[in-house]
């Protein structure tokens, strides 16, 4: 018997299992090429296509060669040559021509063309306003952000791939991302690098099987070299988006070429397939925290420096001490202040104009010293989460920033030894009274101990806008 009959048979038992716009997508591409002592080769035009059969269609194949060739069938696989080669050629990497050759497959279709549109590169997305040059570096984001610089130095090469960046809105995620990719495009212009999001990746994957081209979708997808995905935590509840990543990951990282996702929690907390967490987790997971106060005020400058704004240190003190929890709202209020600035038609920014612009940004500009604002000062001082000066932990400068905590409190506020006790993790009355003994007999005795103190106490009084920048 010959192949194409064979196959012909097979694929009768296949329409009959399988919906029609599945077949049409993974079957009807695929040729018989020969028959061989029972074993039938077909064809499929990629190595990612071959992948999807054998995860997805396994069983609907086996079945339906037992029916054409009995048990002892076996059934090969082949990738074009043909298509192989052309993704591979620099004329599809630079995407110059989509034209249909005589004798070849199309090349598959850029899925960032708008209709109508002539886009002769692969569009890499980029914004190049996010480079490593301007990403401010402190402990909140050093492992990130040199792990971010290795993948850059050396594209595919690194001991880890992917690499994961994670942490919460507005920390640099996509500024780490997007900083990947502008170096690579400058020291390695041959590369192809792409940046996109889940969402459009998941768009163009709905376009795709609308159109029946998911198999040109994933092909095109393997001319990438540095591959950036912004915001993966997109891929939950996204079953046939997960399917599609999870197969186009493996190629990609098989041939080598770079990963860089973002998520906005731990791989770990991500409610995917597993198959696809552990993927993840082969590589590198980085996260970014909420930088430090000094981080932030160099963030701030930075920025304000790149506007050619000057904001005198206090203010941007005040200003920092205020947004803690997300540089793109440090970005707002510098936004907001150069705005301000220019209604008023007055060149300076001060104080008074800072509270005024914070207002829309912060729901309480702080007009009493309480024990919570002097708990946030403490632990950004010491470069500690506000949450360890309540916790168990007995390590030295902790327990040395806790006993601070409370002298502050008793200090500045009018709250009982019992109550403090209460706020700093159910301690007693006399724990407390025990730190704040110590703390004033370290006064006495430690130089460093009287400088952290009065450099606290300035900054609690700033943080209010109090004290002598008034
Ligand atoms: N360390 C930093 N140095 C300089 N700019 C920073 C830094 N961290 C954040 N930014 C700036 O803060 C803004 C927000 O950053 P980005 O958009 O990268 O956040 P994200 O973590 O991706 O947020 P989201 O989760 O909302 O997507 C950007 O303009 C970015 O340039």
């Amino acid at each position: 018997m010959d192949h194409t009959l064979i196959w012909n048979n097979c694929l009768q038992t296949i329409r009959q299992n399988v919906d029609p716009q599945s077949f049409q997508t993974w079957f009807a591409p695929i040729r018989p090429v020969a028959l061989e002592s029972n074993e039938l080769t077909i064809q499929v035009p990629h190595r990612l296509f071959y992948e999807w059969l054998e995860e997805h269609y396994i069983d609907v194949l086996k079945t339906s060669l037992n029916q054409a060739l009995g048990t002892s069938g076996r059934l090969q696989y082949r990738i074009n040559p043909n298509r192989q080669e052309k993704a591979a050629s620099p004329s599809t990497k630079n995407g110059k021509s989509n034209g249909s050759i005589p004798g070849h497959q199309p090349a598959p279709g850029n899925p960032f063309v708008i209709p109508g549109v002539k886009r002769p590169r692969i569009p890499s997305n980029l914004d190049t306003r996010y480079t490593f040059d301007n990403f401010i570096e402190g402990d909140c984001n050093s492992l990130a952000r040199n792990a971010a610089k290795a993948v850059a130095d050396n594209p595919g090469n690194t001991a880890f791939n992917p690499l994961v960046i994670h942490g919460n809105v507005g920390l640099g995620k996509t500024h780490l991302l997007q900083a990947v990719g502008n170096y690579i495009s400058n020291k390695f212009p041959e590369k192809a690098v792409l940046y996109v999001s889940t969402d459009t990746f998941t768009n163009q994957l709905v376009s795709s099987i609308g159109s029946n081209t998911t198999n040109d979708l994933v092909n095109w997808y393997q001319n990438v070299d540095v591959l950036l995905v912004d915001d993966i935590q997109q891929l939950v509840k996204r079953k046939k988006t997960q399917d599609v990543f999870f197969n186009l990951f493996n190629v990609l990282r098989q041939n080598n070429k770079a990963v860089v996702m973002t998520c906005d929690r731990p791989i770990i907390e991500l409610d995917i397939e597993e198959r696809l967490r552990s993927r993840f987790q082969w590589g590198l997971s980085a996260d970014l925290s909420m930088p430090a106060l000094e981080t932030r005020m160099a963030i701030l400058n930075s920025k304000a420096l790149s506007t050619e704004v000057d904001i005198p240190a206090e203010v941007a003190e005040f200003i920092c001490f205020h947004i803690q929890h997300n540089i793109r709202q440090l970005e707002g209020v510098l936004n907001n202040l150069v705005l301000h600035k220019g209604v008023r038609g007055d060149d300076s920014i001060d104080l008074k104009l800072a509270k005024e612009v914070l207002k829309n940004f912060v729901s309480e500009i702080n007009k009493e010293v309480t024990p919570d604002v002097i708990q946030r000062t403490v632990a950004d001082y010491y470069d500690l989460e506000v949450e360890k000066l309540a916790s168990s932990t007995r390590r030295r400068h902790v327990v040395l920033a806790r006993q601070i905590s409370m002298f502050l409190v008793k200090e500045y506020t009018d709250q009982s030894l019992k109550a403090i006790g209460r706020m700093f993790g159910g301690r007693d009355h006399s724990t407390v009274l025990y730190s704040i003994k110590t703390v004033r007999d370290l006064m006495e005795t430690n130089d460093e101990i009287k400088k952290a103190l009065g450099e606290l106490e300035r900054k609690i009084r700033i943080g209010q806008g109090d004290g002598e920048l008034q």
